[in-house]
């Protein structure tokens, strides 16, 4: 990887494995279509065929109240840069963090401790205002009992790309993000489409709801780094707890969980000998789940069988899809609650000691144990998170504790812990009658035999069905290689040929008394330079289809003809004006074109022009940024950005280069910093314009030299900054472009 410095390792990697798991091509949210308003101050981004909803709703709190809660927050000292963990190595987040639930939060790698909801009671009471005044009147539950808060501690810290699925979280609740202190940008992105994407930008004092049913499921967010930023900003994002499978993972997993040893005498007969089939080891992975079993002989120490005692030797076949390395098991996908019936189901060999292992925690022992502790913790976290509750206002008293809830809870509790014993009872036959066929299966090979040899040869074809995959991929990747250098091969003699027919065809135009014999014609001089003009009937061009290049310009290039362009592209020219019309007015509609290979976008400095402060640079370089970046986002297509040139009117030259300079070096770092900014090339036309600058003040016979400030576009040329621009493009796209390069004006 080249593009993650400090990013976030372990949410990339969710979110990689998340747009795997989804069907593509399932648009949901439309996100070319506008934010309509709802209800005032309400933007809503909407699908009635999903439910799915994005709510923006601003100026919820006020600039001081804004100020108190990030004050309560941090005066908490739970904010901290955590690490997480990815392919063994640690990363440290590039944000602050804090969590406030009743369990510790768990996700690849990182295992945040739970902090005290009401020691917050302004975020808690903010939440409660909120739900009164913004989410009950826009039928948004109003559901929440923890919360995560983030600092990004300038434009440098950023969240990766994610999705909140975690089985912490209840996937059927909102996600209802608070933002506090300075603005930042929010992307939001389609999975298995991420050209169907929206950047919402989040004001101090907004809310953010994410809501309809498995929203995560379809949608990734990122934070992504933003330079212009350098003060802080602070986000809470409510959620709700997803219970069921809180308790079920604290009974398993919690190392409160003592479990006994089965006796000497129980551990004999029975015992998994084969190492587990390849499917076996995929649906425990795909589990979530990490299990090591060893294996008990009577010579061992039965009292720590799973500790590395000389006494207790564990044999290398005894070992149950497991995982050596214990923060592997971190990568595994969370644990939700049928997986963690199933993993009850999978204890029941009374022989064989289990070791349950998630997030660096484990508990060891057998069905019957974990079912006893099962009971206490889930009675125990029902009280807690209880205690917790962010109740909502018509509740008087927010640490009462509802019994019926506890009770109610409880019963359901035992009557599936009863149905979860009949299963494990069943499943113990059933595993009883296959140990004993592989026991055995020298004494009584009929039927047991075939079961195994099936099972053989189901588990060879899927293993060479599954190398089959990975050499088709393969084969995808080199084959997407070739093509793009065939590509740029192509274009490039494509470009030759243009040249060259041009050469013959100028050639074959000079007097013939320049040709000898067959000898190849020289080509004069002049011929090359008049070769545009001279193309008064061309010939048709059949090898490739042209490039569709949009032209996003302001006025100076108003008059600029695109038919005479280039043989190469089809020009199509699309008036913009300045960077904010285009952000502001036309960004849907130019998104909306079809087929573009390439944007080409004139960035008029008219609007950073008229006010020039270091604020209003920061502005015009975080409208640029917001403009290209959408661009980006929203199509595979290159982009070209034509740096400011000044304009008839009275520009100020000085101004002019001061934006440049500010805008080209914003572009280098984002290039550095994000892989598809590399789709990005510049044109940058003030080196040329201050040479005919300068060529204009030293000619001495100028009847009215003209000053810096006053030279525009037009003394300087348009067709000199057409040709700038067309050089752009043959970059961007590999080209070589069919004129000499020294017979233009290089770029600064
Ligand atoms: O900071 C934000 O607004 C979003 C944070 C976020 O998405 C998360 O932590 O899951
Ligand atoms: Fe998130």
């Amino acid at each position: 990887m080249t593009d993650h410095n400090d990013d976030d390792f372990s949410r990339k990697t969710r979110s990689r494995s998340n747009s795997l798991s989804t069907e593509s091509g399932a648009s949901i949210l439309d996100f070319s279509k506008p934010f309509t308003v709802d209800t005032p101050g309400c933007y809503r981004l909407s699908s009635a065929e999903s439910g799915c909803t994005i709510s923006l709703f601003h100026d919820v709190l006020s600039k001081h109240h804004c100020e108190l809660l990030i004050s309560e927050i941090e005066s908490q000292g739970t904010l901290q840069q955590y690490t997480s963990i990815h392919r063994n190595q640690n990363h440290l987040l590039p944000r602050l963090s804090a969590w406030y639930g009743p369990v510790d939060y768990a996700y690849s790698g990182v295992v945040m401790k739970g902090h005290t909801v009401t020691d917050c009671p302004r975020v808690v009471s903010a939440f409660q205002n909120m739900a009164a005044n913004i989410l009950e009147p826009n039928n948004i539950a109003q559901s929440a009992d923890c919360f995560l808060v983030n600092q990004y501690r300038n434009g440098r810290d950023s969240c990766g790309e994610h999705s909140d699925d975690e089985p912490e979280v209840d996937r059927f609740s909102p996600i209802i993000t608070l933002s506090l202190g300075q603005q930042r940008f929010m992307l939001i992105r389609e999975k298995g489409n991420p050209g169907n994407a929206v950047s919402v930008k989040l004001q101090p004092g907004s809310v953010l709801v994410m809501n309809g049913e498995n929203f995560q499921g379809k949608y990734t967010h990122q934070i992504p780094k933003d330079n212009v930023c350098s003060q802080a900003r602070t986000s809470v994002t409510f959620r709700t707890c997803n219970t069921g499978f809180l308790s079920a993972r604290n009974a398993l997993s919690s190392p409160l969980v003592s479990l006994s040893i089965p006796p000497a005498s129980a551990l004999k007969s029975h015992i998994l000998t084969s190492s587990p089939s390849v499917q076996e080891n995929r649906r425990r992975q795909s589990l979530g789940l990490s299990i090591s079993g060893v294996k008990f002989d009577q010579s061992s120490d039965v009292s720590s069988p799973t500790q590395s005692a000389p006494s207790s030797p564990a044999p290398s076949n005894s070992s149950i899809g497991s995982t050596k390395n214990p923060t592997e098991d971190a990568f595994f996908p969370p644990l939700s609650l049928e997986a963690m019936t199933e993993a009850i189901d999978l204890i029941k060999d009374k022989s064989v000691k289990l070791e349950l292992s998630r997030h660096g925690q484990s508990a060891s022992g057998t069905a019957l144990d974990c079912r006893k502790r099962l009971k206490k913790v889930v009675k125990a976290g029902y009280q807690r998170l209880a205690s917790n509750l962010l109740l909502p206002r018509s509740q008087p008293q927010p640490n009462a504790v509802e019994p019926d809830f506890i009770t109610n809870a409880i019963e359901t509790l035992e009557k599936s812990i009863v149905d979860l014993q009949a299963k494990i009872s069943a499943q113990n036959s059933v595993l009883q009658t296959l140990a004993l066929c592989n026991d055995s299966s020298k004494s009584k090979p009929s039927v047991p035999s075939d079961i195994s040899k099936e099972l053989n040869s189901f588990d060879k074809r899927l293993e060479k069905i599954e190398d089959l995959i990975s050499s088709i991929k393969e084969e995808q990747t080199e084959s997407a290689n070739l093509f793009a250098k065939l590509e740029s091969n192509v274009g490039k003699i494509q470009s030759d040929t243009t040249e060259t027919k041009e050469r013959v065809k100028s050639a074959s135009t000079v007097p013939s008394n320049t040709q000898r014999g067959n000898r190849k014609p020289k080509v004069p001089i002049n011929a090359q330079r008049n070769q545009e003009s001279s193309r008064t009937n061309p010939r048709p061009t059949h090898a490739k289809p042209k490039k569709k290049i949009l032209l996003l310009h302001d006025s100076q290039l108003n008059e600029f003809n695109p038919d005479s362009f280039s043989k190469a592209f089809t020009v199509e020219k699309f008036k913009a004006g300045s960077y904010t019309d285009l952000l502001n007015k036309h960004l849907r509609e130019v998104i909306g074109k079809p087929e573009v290979d390439s944007y080409v976008l004139q960035l008029g400095v008219n609007d950073y022009r008229y006010q020039s402060t270091e604020t209003s640079l920061k502005k015009a370089v975080e409208d640029c940024n917001s403009c290209i970046s959408k661009l980006l986002s929203s199509s595979s297509a290159k982009l070209v950005v034509v740096l400011p040139t000044p304009t008839p009117g009275g520009p100020i030259s000085s101004r002019t280069e001061e934006f440049v300079r500010a805008v080209t070096e914003f572009i280098t770092q984002k290039r550095q910093s994000d892989g598809t900014w590399r789709r990005l090339f510049t044109v940058n036309n003030l080196g040329s314009f201050n040479r005919a600058l300068q060529r204009l003040e030293s000619s001495e016979d100028s009847p009215n030299p003209l000053k810096s400030d006053k030279l525009h576009v037009s003394q300087y040329g348009l067709k000199k900054l057409c040709l700038n621009i067309k050089y752009g493009i043959y970059r961007a796209f590999s080209m070589k472009p069919p004129r000499k390069q020294a017979s233009v004006e290089p770029e600064s």
